[in-house]
């Protein structure tokens, strides 16, 4: 079936199978074609042109994309979409005085959403992330990773790298799962971390590896949760099942967690709301992607990653939702864009390729993913009719989103 998008206003994000990442000033650069049609065939783009050299197309479905922009779908690279509950009450707490920590101290945070994960069963933790999965899709979001780290059990991380693999085999949209079983220290392992370290290695990966239910390991590389040594002992274990690092680092204190990514050839480093110049100076000359989540910069109150300081040194930066239950229940990348346009001062051709072709890059997708280029897969958004495409970010808070496609389907 083919189908053939006629009168695009502005056609956006058209690259060569070459471009993989974007860093530097190559990032204030977004290729476009005005007045543009786009043919799509079996899930693929096929081609794309100016409207006053449109060949004549045969058995063709068409829409009119007059006035409306087309991008390449969100591609949300860092998320924690299965979840049991929430933590509406937490949210309480710190409108009324209480911090982040002081929270995760007396009990609740991380080790609160476990609690509720090892008591909800398989079937309802499927319903609710399900759920959440068709809203960020409606959203925009065409390709998104998504991590344990709520079970802290064996059978409770299981559970929820199932659920992952349930929703693979359900949905159309790209999804990559990562192992964050290093995500808090259970309380039983309060006193003994070093025995929680050899259940997650010794038990927990193995099994995952034999089910192939994870491409990716994470670390939360935090003071109070697992230090740098934590953290090559997760990396060095999962090298040997073949589970690519993408780790949480710097979120709340600069310790080292990156120089280690870096080491590891970490796929990409994310948070990164506080770092110092060695940070940015590890990361020149890696392969790894540093990952920006402002919209948990907004809901925590924490500073937001700066994000001038690391493409003006040359670096790349992708952008993600960070969607959870404790620091960011949102998985919307609209809102994601425009935070990184208003607090972290990039423009919006920084962004979109942030949120795209840099997000594909740090999901492992840019073969596949990211942007427009012919034999690509055919996922994108089609806007409003808007009257350019940096209207998106500035208009914050609307989505300005006509329809999503996935494969070339409508969703
Ligand atoms: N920082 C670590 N993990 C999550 C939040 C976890 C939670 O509060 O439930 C994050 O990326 O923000
Ligand atoms: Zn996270």
């Amino acid at each position: 079936m083919k189908l053939l998008f006629k009168n695009i206003k502005q056609l956006l994000q058209i690259r060569d199978n070459a471009t993989i990442s974007l860093k530097g000033s190559e990032m204030k650069e977004l290729p476009k074609l005005d007045d543009a049609w786009l043919l799509v065939e079996d899930g693929k783009i096929v081609d794309f042109g100016k409207m006053e050299e449109i060949p004549a197309f045969e058995e063709v479905e068409t829409v009119d994309a007059s006035g409306k922009i087309l991008l390449p779908g969100w591609i949300d690279s860092h998320t924690h979409l299965v979840y049991a509950g929430n933590r509406e009450q937490e949210f309480v707490d710190r409108i009324n005085g209480l911090t982040y920590e002081e929270i995760a101290n007396k009990g609740g945070g991380i080790l609160n959403s476990a609690k509720k994960l090892q008591e909800t069963s398989e079937e309802e933790l499927y319903v609710q992330s399900a759920r959440r999965l068709e809203e960020v899709m409606k959203m925009g979001t065409t390709a998104i990773e998504i991590k344990s780290g709520y079970g802290l059990t064996t059978d409770a991380e299981l559970k929820m790298l199932r659920v992952i693999k349930r929703l693979k085999e359900n949905y159309p949209i790209a999804i990559k799962a990562t192992f964050l079983g290093a995500h808090a220290v259970p309380k039983e392992y309060k006193e003994n971390k070093d025995a929680y370290l050899d259940l997650l290695v010794d038990e927990m990966m193995p099994k995952i590896a034999e089910e192939q239910l994870a491409e990716y390991v994470d670390i939360f590389c935090e003071k109070g949760y697992f230090t740098v040594e934590d953290t090559h002992k997760i990396l060095a274990a999962g090298k040997k099942h073949n589970l690519i690092p993408k780790i949480h680092v710097n979120q709340f204190n600069s310790i080292g967690g990156i120089q280690v990514g870096v080491e590891y050839d970490a796929l990409s480093v994310d948070h990164l709301e506080v770092m110092n110049p060695e940070d940015i100076e590890a990361l020149k000359g890696s392969r790894t992607m540093p990952v920006a989540l402002p919209s948990c910069s907004l809901f925590l109150g924490i500073p937001y990653t700066p994000a001038r300081d690391i493409i003006d040194a040359g670096l790349p930066l992708a952008l993600a939702t960070d969607y959870n239950p404790g620091s960011t229940p949102s998985g919307n990348m609209n809102l994601v864009v425009s935070l990184a346009c208003m607090k972290m001062k990039m423009n919006p051709e920084e962004a979109i390729n942030a949120a795209t072709v840099n997000a594909a890059y740090a999901m492992g997708l840019s073969e596949t993913h990211g942007s427009v280029t012919k034999g690509k897969q055919a996922n994108f958004i089609l806007t409003e009719k808007i009257p350019s495409y940096g209207f998106l970010p500035y208009s914050f808070g609307a989505n300005h989103i006509d329809s999503v496609y996935i494969n070339g389907k409508k969703i």
